[in-house]
């Protein structure tokens, strides 16, 4: 099914009282049902660069947990990895929308996501009135990583090197759940560690797909900066099942960082994760709207 892809967001100050009370007593169902039940949302690196937009990023997730739903928030940082390494003379690659991770690429790699970005959404968060706590997968030994083969797409005998860059070896959530226990929001960098215990670079979207599995998470929420997945007459896709998804891949109309950010939500969808969406992280309160009502935008990732 293909949608408008309009990012306009309603201007709502001419809405009567009663029906803005109409609009809040719809979001009970959601928040009944979906009381008590975890909710990871990756925050994407290109859909954090507005500040407005960053606030209201805060102020749902904050409103998520104080109406008795579990957020634990997966960030990115590409874009601002790039900037990073741009300053020190260096210019990011990706392969198949993996970096090329270098052990000086790592190095920036750590000291963005962990040390600014990370630690800028848990002030945002915070600042909204949250509990939020800041998490590498090194915390708790939340994440162990190994070595990414990544197999040639041509070639598929063949093996890419792509540095530094990480899989999911394991996930120990108990870090997560004491945090949740605790009425605390995690916040966690996509950094993994392995058995020399080293560091790992990890797609964030590779890391945001394990977690809700492994926390059994009622929805994964996807925000990055376009309204979806589109066709090749690029045209918004507002549902896609593995079948379909097979399709595309081999013929090319899903590419870049769109490949492990498709595979990623599959595999969440396939091992249970009830809803799975990529969602326009540029409208005003994604989040809200899609947790909260009725309104269905971007893309559902569905097992069959
Ligand atoms: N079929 C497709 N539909 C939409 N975007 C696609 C598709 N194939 C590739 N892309 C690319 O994937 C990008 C989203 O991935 P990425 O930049 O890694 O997002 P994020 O940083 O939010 O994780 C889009 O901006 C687009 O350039
Ligand atoms: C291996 C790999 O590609 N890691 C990513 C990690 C950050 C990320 O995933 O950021 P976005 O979600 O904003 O793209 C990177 O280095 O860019």
């Amino acid at each position: 099914m293909t949608a408008d892809t309009s990012t306009d967001f309603p201007d709502l100050s001419h809405i009567a009282p009663r029906e803005k009370a109409e609009i809040l007593a719809q979001a009970l169902p959601y928040i009944r049902k979906f009381h008590g039940k975890t909710l990871v949302i990756k925050y994407g690196g290109n859909a954090m660069t507005d500040p407005a937009l960053q606030q209201d990023f805060a102020e749902d997730v904050v409103l998520l947990k104080l109406v008795g739903m579990n957020p634990v928030v997966v960030h990115g940082g590409g874009p601002q990895i790039d900037e990073a390494l741009n300053r020190v003379g260096k210019k990011g690659t990706f392969v198949q929308g993996m970096r090329v991770t270098d052990d000086e690429t790592m190095e920036v790699v750590e000291w963005v996501l962990a040390g600014q970005v990370q630690q800028d959404i848990v002030g945002l968060i915070n600042h909204a009135g949250g509990k939020a706590v800041g998490l590498t997968g090194r915390d708790g030994g939340l994440i162990r990583a190994r070595k990414l083969r990544m197999r040639d797409r041509e070639n598929p005998t063949a093996e890419i090197d792509v540095g530094q860059v990480g899989e999911v070896a394991a996930i120990d959530p108990a870090v997560v759940k004491a945090l949740q226990d605790d009425q605390f929001i995690p916040v966690i960098s996509p950094i993994g560690f392995g058995e020399d215990n080293a560091s790992f670079n990890i797609n964030a979207d590779v890391v945001a797909g394990k977690l809700a599995e492994v926390l059994r998470a009622e929805k994964l929420l996807l925000l990055t900066n376009i309204p979806g997945v589109m066709n090749k007459k690029g045209e918004l896709l507002t549902d896609l099942t593995a079948h379909e998804i097979d399709d595309m891949f081999a013929d090319g109309t899903i590419s870049g960082g769109m490949l492990p950010k498709i595979s990623s939500a599959l595999e969440a969808a396939k091992s249970g994760v009830n809803s799975v969406h990529i969602v326009d992280g540029r409208i005003p309160h994604a989040i809200l709207l899609e947790v909260l009502t009725e309104q269905a935008f971007g893309t559902m990732i569905r097992s069959h």
